[in-house]
């Protein structure tokens, strides 16, 4: 059928079947017709919709004036092999469980599982005794059991009714039948038992004959099955070793009518009669301790329309708030979601102090480091190198504890210098004071003019670290950038620097002090990032006067624990993070330490931070100060030195270059020791390393002579790592001269 008409209106055109150069000036969108949108206005779903083209001719010579398939024809055979493909790539279940391809989450189960046998069977073991007493008292009713039982099979009582029956009808024939085929049964069940009653005594004149340990052995068997066998139906043998808190299955019905309850229109729609309805593409599964629905939301709707709704879905679930965790599925389309609801609620999971907490732990921080566990008890780590972390949330609610983490992390690195300063003044990162460069505790103007100063020393460093890096030959330094084997070399001073800062609302929002120290933090923010300097931040009050601008625009990580409203939610986590449905607020006050971690992953997960409280914390710290005194790198306040940086200071030459001088290094070329000492303090040292290398030896020389320590031929390292013949300082000498001292308080 064809036939055309004006502009505007819908015009059905011919279609050739099978020729697909007929219908195909439109793009392939292999669209179901009967899809909304498609159809024009009064054409049959099942019509191919028209769009109006510039001008010209149908490819068969009839006029199509103005109109252009954009469907394919009826006649179109999709490529089945494509989107079997395509279909299989996103449905594929794993091979092997991902609880099994992820060590931690195999060895959790693992553990988890031993201790569940080692519990229950304890739990038996304990009750043996009782099981006993208990299937000896019902022994006796298992034997009348038996006994009846085997009565009424041999004399076949339960055919006893049809005989009756017979009787009471007065049917003769079939009674007699009846009779006929009861005595034939009888008889042959009679042998039986006689049979097995020979079989008992025989048995029974055996075990009598034997020692004591089979008598008791079958005693106790028959015992048991007898006792067994008398257990009322509602009784149980064994007493319940674990108390199932089993959380109810999540089914289709159940989420659909969740999502329903949500008063979203189109959800409404979709469900409610001849609506196209809510799909699952996959099947509802368990995944981890908890339950995994993936959803095909109505056209139109978004997995955010339903993540912003979380309250009322887990009311429509009929869960805790924080069992229920719906999120967009990242690689599909956005009306895809991947609801997890979990069989507890988040707060209600026992915290665990994570791996740092073990007593081997060390950190690389060059590696991802441990920081929490995800709703599904999956580890959570974090990238702190070129990377600047923000800590934000209500007071109480865990900001300091997940701070800690990262700094408790960061001081188990060994090459990595710290900075802490806590602008509150309760000591809650006090741990940290042993292996610190500097640290500072206190909301008073001397503490906050101590932290501005070391905020501006390592401004200042960063300077010195680019210039050491632009010096570096390319093949050393590909990347402008610090990197591993970069950091490992000491004398270069490109070692991570980390920057704490708790309560920096203190600082920024001082009126002396905190326009300085923003346009500081914002500096180190971008510019730190690739020459190895970290800065981490934490705040209860994120505003615009407490916190800068720059700082939450620039910030790599973002961890944010309940906030109260939507500006304080994207101060921390970021621009549009509310309205993409990534809220803060929805935790309640229970959700200690668990909050939004934003710029790890792709997208936003809940994280709840190891639980490391101070006792541990300070166990912690007492480790990573042994890892850096072994490695011979405590420096500054750790040191038992005042490393505030002024230009008088009166720090002994001697101490400083016992300082840089690692255990084992018996002899080390000037030139290097004084770039150390200008890296252990720039204010002091600084001038002597803009010398030349000779500059530089004959400064050390000089400024050693007094000490009466030489400075003579050595054989050492370069800062390429080739062996040569230099002036330089023997470490005995220096300890020897150090001892002196300190003997005769010269
Ligand atoms: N990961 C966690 N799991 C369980 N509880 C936690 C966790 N982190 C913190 N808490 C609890 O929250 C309480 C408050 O933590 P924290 O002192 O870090 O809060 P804060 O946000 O820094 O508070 P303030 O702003 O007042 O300093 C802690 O005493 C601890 O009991």
């Amino acid at each position: 059928m064809s036939y055309t008409k004006a502009m505007g209106e819908v015009v059905r055109l011919p279609v050739r079947h099978g020729d697909p150069a007929a219908t195909d000036p439109a793009p392939d969108l292999d669209a179901s017709p009967a899809m909304p949108g498609n159809a024009g206005a009064g054409v049959p779903p099942n019509d191919p919709p028209l769009i109006p083209a510039p001008s010209g001719d149908g490819d068969d010579g009839e006029a199509i004036e103005g109109r252009v398939l954009v469907d394919r024809p009826d006649g179109y055979r999709p490529d089945v092999r494509a989107r079997r493909m395509a279909g299989e790539r996103d449905h594929r279940r794993p091979i092997i469980a991902p609880w099994l391809r992820n060590r931690d989450e195999a060895h959790a189960t693992i553990r988890w599982a031993v201790g569940y046998a080692g519990h229950v069977t304890g739990y038996h073991a304990a009750r043996i005794p009782l099981y006993g007493l208990r299937l000896a008292l019902r022994s006796p009713r298992g034997l009348y059991r038996v006994v009846a039982g085997t009565w009424r099979w041999t004399y076949d009582i339960e055919s006893r009714p049809l005989r009756t029956h017979a009787i009471d009808r007065r049917n003769d024939d079939s009674y007699l039948k009846l009779m006929s085929e009861r005595n034939d049964r009888v008889r042959a069940r009679l042998f039986v038992a006689g049979a097995g009653v020979v079989g008992t005594g025989l048995a029974a004149a055996s075990v009598a004959a034997a020692g004591g340990i089979t008598q008791t052995i079958v005693l106790a068997t028959l015992v048991a099955l007898l006792g067994w066998i008398g257990t009322p139906t509602d009784r149980r043998i064994l007493d319940t070793a674990v108390v199932s808190t089993k959380a109810p299955k999540l089914t289709s019905e159940i989420v659909v009518r969740a999502l329903a309850a949500l008063g979203n229109a189109e959800i409404n729609k979709a469900v409610g009669k001849g609506g196209g309805g809510i799909t699952f593409p996959a099947p509802i599964t368990r995944d981890g301790p908890g339950w995994r629905a993936e959803v095909d939301l109505p056209y139109g709707v978004t997995a955010t329309d339903i993540m912003e709704r979380r309250d009322r879905l887990a009311s429509g679930l009929r869960r805790p708030m924080g069992c229920v965790w719906p999120e967009p599925a990242h690689d599909q389309h956005a009306g895809r979601l991947v609801l997890w609801v979990g069989d507890q609620d988040m707060n209600q999971v026992k915290p665990v102090a994570g791996p740092l907490a073990k007593t081997t732990a060390t950190v690389d921080l060059f590696k991802p480091v441990p920081f929490g566990t995800d709703q599904r008890g999956r580890p959570v780590t974090v990238e702190l190198m070129y990377a600047n972390a923000l800590f934000g949330a209500m007071p109480g609610m865990g900001k300091t504890f997940a701070l800690r983490v990262l700094a408790l992390a960061a001081a188990l690195d060994p090459t990595a210098q710290l900075r802490v300063y806590e602008l509150k003044g309760t000591g809650d990162l006090s741990p940290l004071e042993k292996v610190a460069h500097q640290y500072g505790s206190g909301q008073d103007d001397e503490t906050l003019a101590a932290c501005l100063d070391a905020l501006r020393e390592v401004r200042k460093d960063l300077g010195r670290r680019a210039k050491v890096i632009r010096k570096l030959p390319k093949d050393i330094c590909p990347e402008n950038k610090v990197t591993p084997q970069l950091a490992a070399k000491r004398s270069l001073g490109l070692y991570p620097s980390v920057f704490i800062l708790d309560e920096c609302q203190n600082l920024f929002a001082h009126p002396d002090f905190g326009d300085e120290a923003a346009r500081l933090a914002v500096d180190i923010i971008k510019l730190g990032r690739a020459l190895g300097v970290i800065l981490l931040l934490a705040t209860q009050r994120p505003d615009k006067d407490s916190l800068p601008t720059g700082v939450s625009a620039n910030v790599g990580l973002r961890f944010c624990l309940k906030v109260m409203g939507q500006t304080e939610n994207d101060m921390i986590l970021g621009t549009s993070m509310y309205k993409n449905g990534i809220r803060a607020t929805t935790f309640t006050k229970k959700d200690k330490g668990i909050g939004y971690l934003a710029g790890e992953a792709d997208d936003p997960q809940i994280v709840r931070g190891y639980y490391i409280d101070n006792p541990a914390a300070d166990r912690i710290a007492d480790r990573a100060r042994a890892l850096r005194k072994a490695a011979g790198t405590l420096t500054g306040i750790a040191a038992g030195e005042d490393p505030t940086p002024t230009a008088d200071d009166g720090a002994s030459l001697l101490e400083d270059l016992a300082a840089v001088m690692a255990p084992g290094e018996d002899k080390v070329h000037s030139q290097v020791l004084v770039d150390r000492l200008a890296e252990l303090r720039p204010i002091v040292y600084g001038p002597w390393a803009d010398l030349d290398p000779t500059g530089k030896a004959r400064q050390l020389a000089a400024a050693l002579k007094p000490y009466g320590i030489g400075t003579p031929q050595v054989w050492g390292q370069d800062e390429t790592g080739k062996g040569r013949n230099l002036k330089g300082v023997h470490r005995d000498h220096v300890t020897d001269a150090l001892e002196t001292t300190r003997r005769t308080g010269r």
